[in-house]
């Protein structure tokens, strides 16, 4: 957990609850939480399902490593440390966006398991739903794919603690989801996260 420096701070309860934000939109929010190796197909399936949930009438949302990156934590770079500040901040921006009532489609490498219960913890203890999605592919088909070219580097040593290469990645337990991109369709992947956001409630389109 990082540390509090900001003294005296008290949060300020408003009338408009999750439920009214809910009912306004017909669905409610969630975070889904894509995890894998570069180049397993963690942006490519968010996008696809982002398209089939705006055609479905529900509200989402992308927030995208590279995209993120570049932006709020263009501050951070690959060391452990600056992943584990990457994904508190995203996770908390996550839970934002969740507790807006949008369903967020975190796509982040997030290669330790600790920083992702962390997230976890932080959106079950406000009561919110927390959707682990395990884009779980081999480091063989990830790298014969290298749609950004960045195994190669990294196998010429030009990028230094790349994920998969010379760097870890902890695949989850107990993802509520575990797609394998690498013998699935990507209609198929996309049908199975639907199915289980039917399942739970979150939507009924
Ligand atoms: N050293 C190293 N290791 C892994 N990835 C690297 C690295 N350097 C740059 N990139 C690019 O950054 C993207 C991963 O950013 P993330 O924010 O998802 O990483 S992390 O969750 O903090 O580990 C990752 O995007 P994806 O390929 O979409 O996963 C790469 O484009
Ligand atoms: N079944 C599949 N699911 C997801 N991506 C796939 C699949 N089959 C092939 N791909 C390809 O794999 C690559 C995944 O890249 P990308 O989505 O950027 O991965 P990541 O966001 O995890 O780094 C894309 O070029 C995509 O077209």
């Amino acid at each position: 957990m990082a540390e509090q420096k900001a003294t005296n701070v008290h949060w300020h309860e408003g009338d408009i609850t999750r439920e009214h934000r809910s009912r306004l939109l017909g669905h409610k929010g969630a975070t889904l939480w894509f995890t894998g190796l570069s180049g397993s197909g963690k942006s490519t399936v968010a996008v696809e399902l982002e398209g089939r949930l705006n055609e479905l009438g529900v509200l989402s949302y992308r927030l995208d490593g590279d995209n993120v990156r570049l932006g709020i934590n263009r501050n951070l770079g690959f060391s452990a440390e600056d992943r584990t500040e990457n994904i508190r901040r995203i996770g908390e921006i996550a839970k934002l966006f969740a507790d807006s009532g949008v369903i967020a489609l975190s796509s982040f490498i997030s290669p330790y398991a600790a920083d992702r219960n962390q997230v976890r913890e932080l959106h079950e203890a406000a009561g919110m739903d927390f959707i682990e999605v395990f884009v779980d592919c081999s480091l063989e088909a990830a790298e014969s794919r290298d749609p950004k070219g960045l195994y190669k580097k990294a196998r010429a040593g030009e990028i230094k603690n790349f994920t998969g290469i010379d760097d870890p990645y902890e695949s989850p337990w107990k993802p509520e989801i575990h797609l394998h991109s690498d013998q699935q369709s990507l209609t198929e992947e996309v049908d199975m996260i639907l199915g289980e956001l039917r399942e739970r409630g979150i939507i009924n389109a």
